[in-house]
């Protein structure tokens, strides 16, 4: 697999445009037929993609981990961002929806994806971090997902976040994964943005029409750059980096976090002032 090893904040305010996107924007997710991953050395991260379409595929370990199996000392959270799929787990097997979410917890040893129908096949967003201990694997609906409504349609950035892997949902050693819809007519997430030095953070964007672009704001909030980012591709945000977007039309995006803490709310705020 892909390893990125991440730029610190003095050399990402002196890098170019290209540079940028090699280092934190990941374009190679969700090819169909094949397991796609990448590994990151914030916080040993891995984001991946499995899309299953004329095949099943069987999540395999790798070279990087030197572990037995994938999940050996890692957990792993799993959001289909496409059509109906089935993830077989040591002999059991969860059908997910688009939007739904599975847990995976250290320790399972057999993954399996599958699709419902080749032709619409299932997206399968991963996201996957080392693990100190056994958490039950789970799989969560939409309805069992906890929302928070935010934002005003006067500032553009109107949304629901809906939590699935947190302390109150999905119990993970360090995982907190969820999506985050923008209502029609807005555009901007997490606006005013934040840091969360306690944690990193991995973006990625779906439900936009390839002619769309969301513009991805990274670095510290007085040395600020931006990313364009198309449909299905994933932004690595280290723990000193802000996180937030403004699309040329609305979208979708699974944010997913891992590191210090796993208190959502543990956010130091910028305000537009500190912005330049
Ligand atoms: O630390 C939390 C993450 O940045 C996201 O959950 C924020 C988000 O989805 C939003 O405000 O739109
Ligand atoms: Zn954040």
């Amino acid at each position: 697999m892909e390893v990125r090893y991440s730029p610190d904040p003095v050399r990402f305010s002196r890098m170019t445009n290209q540079e940028i996107r090699d280092n934190f924007l990941v374009e190679t997710l969700f090819k169909p037929n094949t397991i796609e991953m990448v590994y990151s050395d914030v916080d040993r991260a891995i984001l991946g993609s499995a899309v299953p379409a004329e095949k099943s595929l069987t999540l395999s370990t790798a070279d990087e981990l030197r572990a037995e199996f994938f999940c050996k000392r890692r957990e792993l959270g799993v959001l289909n961002v496409g059509g109906e799929g089935a993830i077989d787990v040591d002999g059991q097997s969860f059908d997910l929806k688009k939007l739904e979410c599975l847990y995976i917890g250290r320790g399972s040893r057999e993954i399996t994806f599958s699709s419902q129908n080749g032709s619409e096949p299932a997206c399968f967003y991963l996201l996957s971090y080392p693990a100190h201990k056994e958490y039950p694997v789970k799989h969560a609906k939409i309805e069992d997902a906890l929302q928070v409504h935010l934002g005003s349609k006067d500032t553009c950035n109107e949304r629901t976040i809906y939590k699935y892997i947190h302390p109150d949902g999905i119990e993970s050693c360090q995982l907190v994964m969820g999506f985050t819809e923008i209502a029609k007519g807005s555009v901007w997430n997490t606006m005013p943005p934040h840091l969360h030095p306690r944690r990193m953070e991995a973006y990625m964007y779906f439900d936009m029409s390839e002619e769309n672009r969301v513009f991805h704001f990274m670095g510290k909030p007085d040395e600020m750059r931006h990313i364009a980012a198309a449909d299905k591709q994933a932004i690595i945000s280290p723990s000193w980096s802000i996180h937030s977007g403004a699309g040329t039309s609305g979208y979708r995006f699974c944010w997913g976090m891992g590191g210090e803490n796993q208190d959502f709310n543990d956010m130091d705020h910028s305000g537009i002032e500190d912005f330049k």
